[in-house]
């Protein structure tokens, strides 16, 4: 199937010439949110969120050619024929089916060589009975303690959503068993992770779907010599999610219990696989997950049923697209004004970077337009007394800012300046929207404002399991989305090898340097840098 290029349709050729217009001051920010439709035509409801795009540097024609953009690049025919499994990761050869881990069954004609459903039924039923054991002390520690704790052993997406939702949900629900995450190689890591827990009632995860990822099978071996130390035996506390076949899924392997994850789920699109399932449900209960799923089942029928026009994902997606592309917009960042949120930017930071900062298009030609721009953020208000300098007055990035109406904690909890703390955070985060649009003339141009700063604002009733279900598959749809209108292919990550091989070999050049003390650095091709830090590493101080 031939695709026309993304910068040939003739949306494309549209948005351009309306996007030159956006530098007149007619079109400035501070005029176009005083038409008081604005927010009724830019705005969409679903189940308890409110998308607020009305800040947003469009206009009715703008958003009419980016709907027009999204239909010549079949946008929803493609997510269609990703969540029906149809083979939409080319370059692997694979489907991308993180819609089914939640209940949306694929088409079985797409389905050759596994039933999904029936394999990814089997690893939720095996984490709802393990789970249960675990809580009601069926399953015991070696020393026959009950569990308190569990490491989880992983890194990207074997652990960043899966701490994202277990930060938001221990907010509003107490853990059975204290998730803790080891995932960098850097030894304090793990030294730090050893001091929160109790060795005899702590139980090890090992999260990897390859099971030869560098860092979690060196945090590993660490894991299996301290539990050596401590006189306990692996085949009690350690747990392994990998895929089958893979060199951890060995029944020779000494664990307690072995779950799988699949091929057809990728990394940064797994947390509502067993890399989220099994340490969620070891914290909540598999009640709470399962509600977890329901609410990602609803966004994922609302991203695929849903009018392209009221299609929350999508006219997120449409957006992003808009001022990367057109607006050229390097940065978009993330504000969630609710701290139970702190983990959401860097979980979407992969699932978006990962997934759309690629070269190619999907079919594989050198790509001529903009695809990922670099996502980052931090809870409100302190991103105010961070980097809103910038966002303020420096080069200018789209903000998404994030509401939850009620806390878990009281809301009408009496703050200062006459209202409660609630209601300060509100302010402030509607305050920002505001002066990122409005801007504010000064003589000094110290003190001077551009404003015309573009920004959305989800806003959210309050966190539940549901609603964070939601949330979560909304960034997934909202991703997807961008990277099939941007022509790639947004499950593949061929850019995390390069690293991997040059760290393989410097890491060789360390191991001879271990094994043989005479050996001096001079003889090999390093660049003098890379010589000086590894001097540094082996002969002495900085
Ligand atoms: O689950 P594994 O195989 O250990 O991979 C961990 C992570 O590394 C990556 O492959 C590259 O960052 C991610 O896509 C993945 O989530």
């Amino acid at each position: 199937m031939v695709q026309t290029r993304f910068n040939d349709l003739s949306a494309c050729k549209n948005l351009n010439r309306l996007a030159k217009n956006f530098n007149e001051d007619k079109f400035h920010l501070k005029h176009m949110i005083q038409d008081k439709k604005r927010l009724e035509n830019f705005s969409l409801k679903f189940d308890g969120f409110f998308y607020d795009f009305s800040k947003q540097r469009i206009d009715d024609r703008v958003m009419e050619e980016l709907l027009n953009l999204a239909k010549q690049a079949e946008a929803k025919k493609k997510f269609s024929q990703m969540i029906s499994g149809e083979i939409v990761n080319i370059t692997e050869n694979r489907a991308a089916l993180h819609t089914a881990a939640r209940g949306f069954i694929p088409d079985p004609a797409n389905l050759t060589d596994m039933d999904v459903m029936s394999e990814i039924n089997r690893v939720n039923s095996q984490i709802k009975e393990f789970s249960a054991k675990i809580h009601t002390s069926q399953i015991r520690s070696d020393s026959g303690k009950s569990f308190k704790d569990a490491v989880v052993i992983g890194i990207g997406g074997s652990y960043l959503g899966c701490e994202f939702v277990y930060t938001a949900l221990k907010n509003c629900i107490e853990p059975n068993i204290n998730l803790h995450f080891l995932s960098n190689v850097d030894i304090d890591n793990f030294g730090q992770v050893i001091k929160a827990i109790d060795p005899e009632t702590c139980l090890w995860i090992v999260i990897s779907k390859s099971y030869t990822t560098t860092e979690t099978m060196a945090n590993l071996k660490q894991v299996l010599l301290f539990l050596k130390n401590n006189n306990l035996d692996p085949s009690s506390h350690l747990v392994t999610v990998t895929a089958k076949g893979s060199p951890g899924d060995n029944p020779a392997n000494p664990v307690l219990d072995s779950f799988h994850m699949f091929d057809f789920i990728g990394g940064r699109y797994s947390v509502t696989s067993a890399v989220g399932g099994l340490p969620l449900s070891l914290a909540f209960g598999f009640d709470i997950f399962t509600r977890f799923l329901n609410g990602c089942h609803a966004m994922d029928l609302h991203a695929v049923n849903t009018p392209e026009k009221e299609n929350i994902p999508l006219i997120s997606a449409l957006i992003s697209i808009w001022n990367s592309n057109f607006l050229h917009y390097p940065a978009q960042a993330i504000i969630p004004y609710c701290s139970a949120l702190s983990e959401l930017a860097p979980h979407v930071q992969q699932l978006y970077m990962e997934s759309l900062g690629k070269g190619v298009t999907f079919d594989g030609k050198l790509i001529n337009h903009k695809t990922g721009v670099i996502i980052f953020g931090e809870p409100g208000t302190n991103a105010q007394h961070s980097f809103f300098q910038l966002a303020h007055q420096g080069s200018p990035f789209p903000v998404e800012f994030i509401g939850v109406v009620t806390p878990v904690y009281n809301k009408d909890q009496a703050g200062s300046n006459g209202v409660y703390n609630h209601q300060e955070l509100w302010a402030n985060m509607i305050a920002q929207a505001k002066a990122l649009a409005m801007g504010k003339n000064d003589d000094n141009k110290a003190k001077y404002f551009t404003g015309n700063r573009p920004s959305s604002t989800l806003v959210i009733n309050n966190l539940t399991p549901e609603s964070l279900g939601m949330l979560l598959a909304f960034y997934e749809a909202r991703t997807v989305y961008e990277g099939f209108i941007l022509g790639i292919n947004p499950f593949d990550q061929f850019g995390v090898e390069l690293g991997k091989i040059l760290a393989s070999q410097i890491r060789d050049h360390i191991k001879q340097k271990n094994m043989d003390e005479s050996y001096n650095f001079d003889s090999i091709d390093l660049d003098p840098a890379t010589k000086f830090y590894l001097d540094t590493l082996f002969n002495g101080s900085l």
